[in-house]
Formats: structure tokens, sequence, C-alpha cells
């Protein structure tokens, strides 16, 4: 497990941070993904979700609880609102009856005395809430509280409540009376507090029918309420009357519960569009940073396996002249041998020693000597045959193996090389002349005893006086000259 701060697989980072360091590859390209993953990530994760999922919940059930219980609005007509006040009665319909309202105590209190005269005799307080066109709106209320006392010539007394509603579709701003009448009827009693829902009121038949209403139009109505009158009620007996209104109280919520839970249900399926959004976007970053991530460690993989080549190349290569040297002479060997007997034998030995050359050295400084190891190389590998493996053996000695050759043609091919040498022309004036030991492996035979019969061969040439080409041949092949 990593501890605090530990990235999980830091050890590797390290290595790959340090190669990229090596190699030139730009650190922070190559481990950016992966390091930004160890720094924390740029996703919010499930713990950190789940807290703010659980807050908005809370959050949620504290709101709609808020709604239900509290957020209420409250719209109030009492003496302090001071609202115009004032009376009517049926006078203005041929009766005879007659109101009038005062304040006191804080309270309306309408006197009537009610004359017989008018078929439907009444007198009524009546509130303006509005101006016809302009009313009120109390469709955002849900109740209204009355505490309203009344007295009268007989024990039980019924008042009516009027909402009156002006709509352009059947009222006339001129006709008063053409406002939606809606009303309830209860009585008071001296003292009693009612509430009533406002669904509860009902549009009074008899204005529906004096004004011919549709079934569109008949329903409740409380948008633009002009008036709200308490009147005495249906059928009332002629005589003194006695009306008092301390206080109605319209109460309502803030917001309708319904389209509470609306803004509630909208502002969640906000959120998570903008949490879905944020996810979109920071997995597109995410999937850019890997496949940036990916691309620099394919370049990186490119570098290692480019300096992989290269180490394969200096293992195998003399760093002089680009030759094989003696460990690349194996291996090429080794895949050589591989491809069968057949295809090797008859394998000839070309040891090759540059005469004299300590003197080129000693006489023109080891660069001139290092630049007639290069010429005669480049030389060699220029003359020689395709599967001809060429190597330097060691300081200014080189051998050739010749698979399917035999031993004449590679003497021929040495006297070729050697003759070649002698005629270049080589830096400084210099001459410079080669000697040479052939000889052929044997199937089964021990590889290095061939290279030390060939190499016996090029001691014989330097004896012989340099500058020349011998041949060993083993028994059964001719002469052995070592035996000779
Ligand atoms: N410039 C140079 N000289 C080298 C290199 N490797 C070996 N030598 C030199 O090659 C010389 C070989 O000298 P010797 O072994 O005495 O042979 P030689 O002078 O060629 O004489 P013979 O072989 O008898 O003709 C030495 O002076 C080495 O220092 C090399 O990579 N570069």
């Amino acid at each position: 497990m990593p501890r605090m701060g530990e990235c999980p697989g830091g050890g590797r980072l390290h290595l790959c941070r340090k190669l990229a360091e090596v190699r030139g590859v730009p650190r922070t390209r190559v481990m950016a993904y992966r390091l930004r993953e160890c720094e924390g990530g740029f996703s919010m994760n499930i713990k950190s979700l789940n807290r703010w999922l659980g807050a908005l919940i809370v959050l949620t059930a504290l709101a709609l609880a808020w709604n239900q219980f509290a957020m209420e609005k409250s719209f109030v007509v009492d003496a302090a609102s001071r609202l115009p006040v004032n009376t009517v009665d049926d006078r203005s319909s041929g009766g005879k009856s007659v109101a009038a309202v005062k304040t006191e105590n804080g309270r309306f209190v309408m006197d009537c005395t009610i004359n017989p005269g008018y078929e439907w005799p009444y007198c009524a307080t009546a509130f303006e809430l509005g101006r016809a066109p302009y009313g009120m709106d109390l469709s955002g209320y849900d109740t209204m509280t009355l505490k309203v006392a009344y007295e009268g010539p007989e024990p039980q007394q019924q008042v009516r409540v009027f909402l009156l509603n002006y709509n352009p579709k059947y009222s006339s701003q001129k006709e008063y009376e053409s406002a939606k009448v809606q009303e309830i009827f209860y009585d008071p009693g001296r003292d009693k507090t009612l509430t009533v829902k406002l669904s509860q009121f009902t549009v009074a038949s008899w204005w529906s029918n004096e004004h011919n209403i549709s079934v569109q139009n008949a329903g409740l109505e409380f948008d633009n309420v002009v008036a709200l009158q308490v009147s005495t009620g249906g059928k009332v007996v002629p005589g003194a009357h006695r009306i008092w209104v301390e206080r109605i109280e319209f109460r309502g919520k803030l917001i309708a519960p319904a389209t509470f839970r609306l803004i509630v249900i909208g502002l969640w399926m906000l959120g998570l569009i903008a949490y879905l959004f944020g996810y979109s976007v920071s997995t597109r970053r995410k999937l850019l940073a890997t496949h940036r991530s990916r691309l620099s460690l394919q370049r990186l993989n490119e570098a290692l396996q480019l300096e992989k080549q290269s180490l394969q190349h200096m293992a195998h290569r003399d760093p002089l002249t680009g030759v094989l040297n003696r460990h690349g002479l194996g291996e090429e060997l080794l895949r050589l041998s591989a491809k069968g007997d057949k295809k090797l034998f008859p394998l000839s030995i070309v040891f090759m020693d540059i005469d004299h050359f300590k003197r080129i050295n000693d006489g023109h400084g080891h660069g001139v000597g290092d630049e007639v190891l290069r010429g005669v190389a480049e030389m060699v590998q220029g003359d020689i045959q395709r599967d001809d493996l060429f190597a330097r053996w060691g300081g200014e000695e080189f051998i050739i193996l010749c698979p399917g050759t035999e031993p004449s043609q590679a003497q021929a091919m040495a006297e070729r090389l050697r003759r070649a040498v002698s005629v270049r022309d080589w830096p400084h004036g210099l001459r410079v002349t080669s000697s040479f030991g052939v000889s052929e492996a044997r199937a089964g035979e021990d590889l290095g005893e061939s290279i030390r019969r060939a190499d016996g061969a090029m001691y014989r040439a330097k004896q012989m006086g340099r500058d020349r080409v011998e041949l060993h041949l083993v028994h059964g092949r001719g002469r052995d000259q070592d035996a000779a």
C-alpha cells in the first residue's frame, strides 16, 4: 500500500523520469498524466460526490419543509390597513334601508336600519381593494380568517362576505355590480373567528343569472378583486342591525407548493446537467492527457529502441573501422551456421596483417595509422562477397571468413586484396603492404584451430618477406604445409 504522499508505482515513475531526462524527452509530457493521477487527479472522487449529494438532499428537505410550514404571505384588512371603506345599501335598488360605517376601538362598525321597500333589503360595509379595471390579485392566497361580529333583531344572524372580481369579459367599468360576486354565508355571532378556504366561496347565482354568464366564465376568480364586502344576510328582518369588522386576513404561500416542487426539480435537473457537462469536459481532458501521455511513452520507447540498437551495434562492431569485432564475428557465425553445413562448407579463412604498421604509427603518428586501418577495412569490405564475414581481429590484424569458398578461391581473393593495398595511394605518400595466411576449416573441427592455421600461414608470409599470401592445406585435401 502506498503511504500518504507517495505515488503508486513511484519507483517506475522515477525510472521513466530518469530515462526521459537521459534521452532528452520532456519529463512533464512523458509522465504528465500519471503525475496528475498521483497528485490527486482532476475528477471529483466518490467520497466528495457523496458528501455533495448528502448536503443537497438535506438542503432540499429543508427547503420543502420551509415551503410547507413557513414561507407564508398575508394580507390584512383592519383599521390600520387604511383601505378606503364605505357602505352600500338597497336604496340604490329602490329600497329604504340605510347604512353608515365608522371606526371605533380599532374596529369598523356598521349601523344599518333595514326598512321594508326592496324585495331583498341589505346593508354592507365595502372595502375598496382596487379601482376597476385594476383590482388586487388574491389568487395566491388560500385562506381567509374573519373576525366579525353581528347583532340584530333576531338571535341567529347570518352575514354574507363578498369578493368582487373584475374581468373585462363580463364586467363593465361603469356598472359596479358587473364585477363577479363570489360569496360565503355564515353566522358570526358575537365573538367568533372563522377561517375559510377561498375555494369555499361560490359564485352568487343571482349575479350569474342577472349577467347571463357563460359556463366558461362561471368559475371562481380572485386574480383581480376590486372589493371586499361584509353584508347583512339573505333574508333579513327589518330593524336595527350592527356588524363589527375587526380583522380580515388572507393567508397563502409565497410560492405555491406545486410550483416550489417544480422549481426544486428544475434545480436538481440543472445541477445534474451541470455535473454531467463538467464530467464530460473532465473525461475529455483525461482522454487527451492519456493520448498525449501515450504519444510521449511511444516516443520514449522509440528512443529506447534506438538506444538498444546502438548498444547492440557498439557491442558487435569495432568503433574505429565499423567492421565486426570478435564478438560480432562470433554472433554472425552462429547465425550463419544455423542455416546448416551446406551453406557454410567449404569454409575458407583468410588472416590479414598490415606490414610494419608500427613504423607508420611511429613515423606519422597514430592518427595516420588509424586512417590506414580505416582505408584497409574499407577496401576489404568493398571487395568481399555478400556472405563473407569480415572482422577486425585486433590491432592491425583482420580476418575474413568465406563460406562456400574453396581455399584456392580464397587465396585468389587474398592475392587480389594484397595487390590492391600495395598499389593504393595512401596519405603522406605512404607505401602500405600486407601479408595474408589462408586456411580451410573442416566440418566438425574446432574453428579456433582453423584460425590458428591461417594465422600460422600469415606468419610464414611475414617470414618469407611480407607482402605475400601463404596457403595452408590440411591432410586429405592435398598437402599439409605444417606437416611438410
Ligand atoms: N594507429 C593505431 N595503431 C594500432 C592500433 N592497434 C594497434 N596498433 C599498433 O600496431 C602496431 C603493431 O605493431 P607490431 O605488432 O610490432 O607489428 P608490425 O609493426 O605491423 O610489424 P609486422 O606485423 O611484423 O609487420 C603497434 O605499434 C600498435 O600500437 C590502432 O587501433 N590504431
